[in-house]
């Protein structure tokens, strides 16, 4: 009898934050024998993290910040002993640009701009529409038997358009750069989904009892983001360090296949790749790319992930001379069809001033630094937009801010970086997508799927999900071992 292979050996497909969190906790969970692969198409670490030099200094021109109100990327830190780098926002708060005004958004009494209160939305929705808003408690109750329903649909029947077009489609343009109408409730704000079902049928009743109490007066705001001195590029840094895995850049993986015992992979140059046996595959990647190495092995969860849309984005990045006017916001976003005095359409669907936004880029620096703005531009299935060349998107994003801000000032330096693909949409249905993925999956020995299309797009919720992802895999690797074990078996 052969003897069995005692140290494993795992492939991590993808180098983004989902595969080298999974990297990472594999390695916490298996020890210093077991072999770690981490596969990356593309020639750098990170994914949609990205950190460049813009205007002398680190700036991030993928995700900027993660959500500190849940405990994910608190808990990793802590375990990198990365804490000392976290910075919050400073006490600037966002705007949004609707109905041709620029006002803060309510984010204390509204659940990603669902209402809580009618309270809330003073000064932002139209005194007919507060009105709407404030009677939709008695409105036929809102029963969803177990069922998805858009998100946009539902909010534009409870309280008529302009919550949503005012307020949450601009914030979701933001988060997913999708559209409300074809974002499913279940997915985006499963919260607000349970508290429907278990409520009295009033969708303001519901979102009420998802707001944090009010303040104690004096009280100071626990901060809702956080990020890393150094930019978020850290992040994936301390994890590849720590996850001690063996990096292969520039290695698309064509095949993935049962071997003998566990996978065997392909990648590398088409005419002749190089193959690779591994007891277990962790697949990090985005739908498209877990579509196409999933087709022959597992053809339910391949058709479930080609169901998954993409949206891509552009971020324009704008260092500025320190005296432009940046209003003392940590951004805007824009509303769909919102356009200039003149009557152009805005190009951006929002900005974020970083130098607002994060004293370590802004007021802590020294006075002369260049003001740092990002701005964003792509919502789902806005393709024109994007294939406009670097120059012309920043003349765009350019214009957008003089209008918005009145500054005009040429940019002492620029970055455009191009996200194809980056945004998966969770759209009417996602949840039973991800749910049928799971369980062809979980049907396979050996592999474990993870990344942005799973619990949540957001960097706490990718986090969460590759270290269960990895956990999985770690404890199924361990008993098989174990079984396999002729002196412990
Ligand atoms: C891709 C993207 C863009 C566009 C491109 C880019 O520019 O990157 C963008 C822009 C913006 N987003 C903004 C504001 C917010 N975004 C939030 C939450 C989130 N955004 C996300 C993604 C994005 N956001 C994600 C994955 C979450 C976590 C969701 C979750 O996992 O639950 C929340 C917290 C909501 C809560 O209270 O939960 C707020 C208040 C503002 C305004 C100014 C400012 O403050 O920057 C702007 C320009």
């Amino acid at each position: 009898m052969t003897r069995p292979q005692q140290v494993p050996h795992i492939a991590v497909i993808g180098g983004g934050v989902s595969g080298l969190t999974a990297a990472y906790e594999l390695r916490r969970l298996l020890g210093r024998a077991a072999r770690i692969t981490v596969l990356e198409q593309s020639r750098r670490l990170g994914g949609k993290l990205s950190t460049a030099q813009l205007g002398g200094g680190a700036f991030d021109v993928g995700a900027e910040a993660f959500l500190v109100r849940r405990p994910e990327v608190l808990d990793l830190l802590g375990d990198l002993g990365a804490m000392s780098e976290m910075v919050h926002p400073t006490t600037a708060g966002p705007t949004v640009r609707a109905g041709g005004r620029t006002v803060p958004m309510p984010v204390g009494g509204t659940v990603q701009g669902v209402p809580g209160s009618v309270e809330a939305l003073h000064g932002v929705l139209s005194e007919q529409a507060l009105a709407t808003v404030a009677e939709e408690p008695a409105a036929p109750p809102l029963r969803l038997g177990g069922g998805d329903v858009s998100l946009g649909r539902m909010l534009r029947a409870r309280f008529g358009d302009e919550l949503t077009d005012r307020l949450v489609d601009p914030m979701l343009g933001g988060v997913y750069a999708g559209d409300a109408d074809r974002l499913g409730l279940r997915a985006t704000m499963p919260a607000l989904a349970r508290a429907i079902d278990e409520g009295d049928g009033s969708v303001l009743h519901a979102a009420a009892t998802l707001l944090p109490p009010a303040l104690p007066s004096g009280a100071v705001r626990q901060p809702v983001f956080g990020t890393l001195r150094g930019g978020l590029i850290r992040l994936i840094d301390r994890l590849a360090e720590a996850a001690g895995a063996t990096v292969r850049l520039g290695l698309p993986v064509h095949a993935l296949t049962r071997g003998d015992v566990g996978w065997r992979l392909a990648f590398g140059a088409v005419p002749s790749p190089e193959l690779l046996e591994v007891d277990a595959v962790l697949l990090a990647v985005p739908p498209p790319a877990a579509r196409r190495l999933l087709a022959v092995t597992a053809p339910a969860a391949a058709t479930a992930y080609s169901a998954i849309d993409v949206a891509s984005t552009v971020v324009v990045s704008l260092a500025l001379p320190p005296s432009v006017p940046l209003p003392d916001a940590s951004g805007v976003l824009i509303a769909r069809g919102e356009r200039h005095d003149d009557g152009t359409d805005f190009t951006a669907k929002a900005f974020t001033f970083s130098s607002r936004k994060w004293g370590h880029l802004g007021a802590d620096r020294d006075p002369s630094a260049p003001l740092l703005v990002r701005g964003s531009i792509g919502r789902f299935g806005e393709i024109e937009t994007m294939q406009r060349d670097d120059d012309e998107l920043i003349g765009a994003v350019r214009a957008d801010l003089a209008e918005l801000t009145g500054a005009r000032a040429e940019p002492v330096d620029t970055l455009v970086t191009r996200w194809g693909g980056a945004l998966p949409q969770y759209g009417v249905g996602h949840i039973d997508l991800v749910r049928r993925i799971r369980a062809e999956v979980a049907g396979l020995a050996g592999l474990e799927v993870t990344g942005a299309a799973f619990d949540g797009i957001g960097l706490a919720a990718c986090v969460g999900g590759a270290r269960r992802a990895a956990a999985a895999l770690a404890a199924e690797l361990t008993s098989t071992t174990i079984l396999r074990d002729p002196v412990r078996g």
